[in-house]
């Protein structure tokens, strides 16, 4: 069967969206089909633009190895934008489910049409705790970790999503496809992880390059970012509001103290709208 389907992307992180009324049984081998950059559609993950019970709208996001993730800071915002431009343009302020619970999220318009999305990414997750419950800091901020005889530091965020964030010297010039899948599979991680490789530039800007579970080397990840500045402020190295730079452009992130949860502000654009006649 054919499907229309919409490319959106959030900096350079790609994705397919599509418009169904309920999840189709084989998500996981569409998604596998579409995004494959050679004989699909290409893309760094297969979104799906839901109704919703309990929120405006709601979001399923499956990565390119066909894999479900939790979260996505970057399909959230396109998702955002495809709902007020394609489906009800009435509410500037809205809801999205997702399997990590419901997202917040306002949207920036400018002559009908949205400039800017800011969602509320929820609380950070430390080890299974929230934070600032009374967790022994030494114990979950950058940890050590081994792996091929190289010796890293990670601290474990989740976002909804799992997520290790790794301080490097030169975040830029760091050899993330090599390091990148050894960490997301390592065994301390059973589900797997998204690894960040972050250098603290100054306490408000945070360079990071980004190796995503069941994708590999992405240009952004939103709920990486917010990982990002959760883990640099907690090591004592930035503030709670920092700009994370990242191959595909920058995002705004503001971990607020009163209430806990993350901020994340940034671009979501239409690509093309295109038609797939679906695997013979
Ligand atoms: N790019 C995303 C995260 C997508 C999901 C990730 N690959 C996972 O498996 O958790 C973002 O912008 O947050």
């Amino acid at each position: 069967m054919t499907w229309s389907f919409t490319k959106m992307q959030g900096l350079g992180n790609d994705f397919v969206v599509v418009s169904r009324s309920a999840l189709p049984e084989d998500a996981p081998e569409r998604a596998r089909a579409l995004c494959d950059r050679h004989f699909g559609v290409g893309a760094d993950g297969l979104v799906f633009v839901l109704p919703s019970e309990k929120a405006d709208v709601a979001m399923r996001i499956f990565n390119p190895d066909g894999t479900e993730a939790e979260q996505c800071g970057n399909a959230v915002r396109c998702v955002a934008r495809y709902f007020f431009e394609r489906i009800s343009g009435e509410k500037r302020e809205l809801t999205v489910e997702t399997r990590a619970g419901l997202q917040r999220v306002g949207l920036e318009v400018s002559k009908g049409r949205v400039v800017a999305v800011c969602v509320d990414m929820g609380r950070p997750i430390l080890k299974g705790r929230e934070i600032p419950t009374a967790i022994d800091r030494e114990r979950v901020v950058e940890e050590p970790l081994e792996v091929d005889g190289a010796r890293f530091r990670f601290t474990a965020v989740s976002m909804g999503n799992p997520h290790a964030v790794v301080r490097v010297e030169d975040a830029p010039s760091f050899p993330v496809e090599k390091w990148g899948p050894r960490l997301e599979t390592h065994p301390l991680f059973p589900r797997k992880t998204n690894v960040e490789f972050i250098t603290v530039r100054s306490p408000r800007e945070i360079d990071m390059r980004v190796w995503e579970r069941g994708v590999g080397q992405t240009l952004a990840c939103g709920s990486g970012a917010c990982a990002a500045v959760v883990a640099a402020a907690l090591a004592g190295k930035a503030e709670r509001e920092a700009t994370v730079h990242l191959l595909g452009g920058d995002l705004h992130i503001r971990w607020d103290e009163k209430s806990d949860h993350v901020f994340m502000t940034g671009p979501a654009e239409f690509v093309f709208e295109g038609k797939w006649p679906g695997p013979e």
